[in-house]
C-alpha cells in the first residue's frame, strides 16, 4: 500500500515555485531518503506530508486519505517529525517529552506513561535514569534519541525526519544510523529522510530520491543511482562519495 502519496504538488512562495509538480509515492515500511542542494524544496515537501504547508495545488494521501479532508491536529499526532537540534521541550523531563502525545490525547495513567517511557527509552538506546532530566542535560545524540522515541510513543506510522544526524560527529551518527534503521527493520515504519550526505542517503534508503529546483531528478534505489544517474548533477552526487 502507499502509506504516502503526492499527487501534482505545486506550492510558490513569494512568486517563486518551490515545488514544481511533484508527485511521488512511498510504500508502507520504506525508507526513503531525499537529497538536493540547498533550497530546492525538500523541508518544503516534507511539511507538506504533515499539513504544515498546503499545496496551492495537488493533492496529499496519507493512507489513502485526502489530508485537506481530515482532521490536521489528529494526523500530526500520527505522523512522527524529528528535526535536528530542536523539537524537544525544554521545560519538559525526557519523561514528559516522550508521553507527551499520549497524554494530550487522553492517556492520563501516570504508572502506564511511566511504563511506555521505560519501554521506550530502552528502545532508542538510552539509560532509563535519564527520564528524569531535562533536554539540556543531554547530548545532541541523546537528544535525537529522545526525539525519535516521541515519536514512537505517538504509535507513529510515518516518521518525518529532516537532517536528524546533521549535527552530530561522525561516530555517534554512525551509531544513529544504525539505530534507526534496525528501529524501521523491527516497527515497519515508513520513513522520509532528509540528508545532505549522500553516503548516509545510499546507505540508509530502501530508495533514494534526487531533488532540483522542486522536482524529482531521479528517484530510484540506491544500486540504480550508482549505476545509471539519470542526470548529471546525480553523477557528480554520487561521484563525490567517498568509498
Ligand atoms: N514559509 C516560507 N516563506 C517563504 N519562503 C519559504 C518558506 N519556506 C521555505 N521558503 C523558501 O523555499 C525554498 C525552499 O526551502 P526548503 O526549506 O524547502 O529547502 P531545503 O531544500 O529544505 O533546503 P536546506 O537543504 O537548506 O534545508 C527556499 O528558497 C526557502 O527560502
Amino acid at each position: 500500500m502507499d502509506m504516502i502519496k503526492l499527487e501534482h504538488i505545486v506550492k510558490s512562495f513569494g512568486g517563486r515555485r518551490i515545488l514544481d509538480d511533484l508527485s511521488l509515492s512511498v510504500r508502507e515500511g520504506e525508507f526513503l531518503t531525499v537529497i538536493g542542494r540547498s533550497g530546492c524544496g525538500k523541508t518544503t515537501m516534507l511539511k507538506m506530508i504533515n499539513g504544515l504547508h498546503q499545496p496551492d495545488s495537488g493533492k496529499v494521501f496519507i493512507e489513502g486519505q485526502d489530508i485537506s479532508e481530515i482532521d490536521i491536529i489528529g494526523l500530526r499526532r500520527r505522523i512522527g517529525y524529528v528535526i535536528q537540534n530542536k523539537g524537544l521541550f525544554p521545560h519538559m523531563t525526557v519523561e514528559k517529552n516522550i508521553t507527551y502525545v499520549p497524554v494530550i490525547s487522553g492517556r492520563k495513567d501516570k504508572e502506564e506513561n511511566r511504563r511506555l517511557a521505560r519501554r521506550l527509552i530502552e528502545t532508542v538506546g538510552l539509560e532509563e535514569d535519564m527520564l528524569n532530566r531535562y533536554p539540556s542535560e543531554l547530548s545532541g545524540g541523546q537528544q535525537q534519541r529522545v526525539g525519535i522515541a516521541r515519536a514512537l510513543a505517538a504509535d507513529a506510522r510515518i516518521m518525518l525526519m529532516d537532517e536528524p544526524f546533521g549535527a552530530l560527529d561522525e561516530i555517534t551518527k554512525q551509531a544513529m544510523q544504525e539505530e534507526i534503521a534496525a528501529l524501521k527493520r523491527k516497527l515497519g515504519i515508513t520513513i522520509v529522510f532528509i540528508t545532505h550526505d549522500i553516503r548516509e542517503a545510499m546507505k540508509l534508503g530502501d530508495r533514494v530520491l534526487v531533488m532540483d529546483q522542486g522536482r524529482i531528478l531521479q528517484l530510484d534505489t540506491p544500486q540504480e543511482i550508482r549505476s545509471n544517474p539519470a542526470h548529471p548533477f546525480v553523477k557528480q552526487l554520487v561521484g563525490s562519495r567517498v568509498e
